[in-house]
């Protein structure tokens, strides 16, 4: 099947079988079927996610390049959205990126507004 493919949520939603499973990351149509029992992280979780938008649980994992490599193969199409259909899915990456910058900036003043009291304390001592 040429990867060009589109599909709808509604047909996605239809591959929701075993033998039979799509799932759609990034906008992006995969047909897992045969990948199912080679897994590593079980069968379970990707039947949960079967028919569906699975880009946040694919991502949450922090799966590897050769995970990605995987899943290049088993693509069948893309996803045509329409009106009705859930939003895209964000990845959690940006989010979390956000606070930690916030957490490094508040460190940092930390950190300088320590160093002027030791200065000032360093330079009291030698007058
Ligand atoms: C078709 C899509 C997927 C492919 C091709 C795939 C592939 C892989 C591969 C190759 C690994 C081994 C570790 C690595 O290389 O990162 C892995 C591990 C794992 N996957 Fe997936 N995965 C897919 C979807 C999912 C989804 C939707 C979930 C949902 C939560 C999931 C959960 C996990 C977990 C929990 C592990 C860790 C297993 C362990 O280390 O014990 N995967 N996956």
């Amino acid at each position: 099947m040429p990867a060009t493919q589109e599909y709808t949520y509604t047909e996605v939603k239809g591959h929701n079988t075993k033998k039979d499973l799509f799932m759609v990351i990034h906008d992006k149509v995969y047909s897992v079927g045969s990948f199912v029992d080679e897994h590593p992280g079980g069968e379970e979780v990707l039947m949960d996610v079967g028919g569906q938008d699975a880009t946040d649980s694919f991502e949450d994992v922090g799966h590897s390049d050769e995970a990605r490599e995987i899943l290049e193969g088993l693509l069948v199409g893309k996803l045509r959205r329409t009106e009705s259909d859930p939003k895209p899915k964000l990845s959690a990456t940006t989010t979390s990126q956000t606070g930690s910058s916030t957490d490094a900036g508040t460190a940092l003043y930390a950190f300088v507004l320590l160093a002027a009291i030791v200065a000032f304390g360093a330079w009291k001592y030698v007058q």
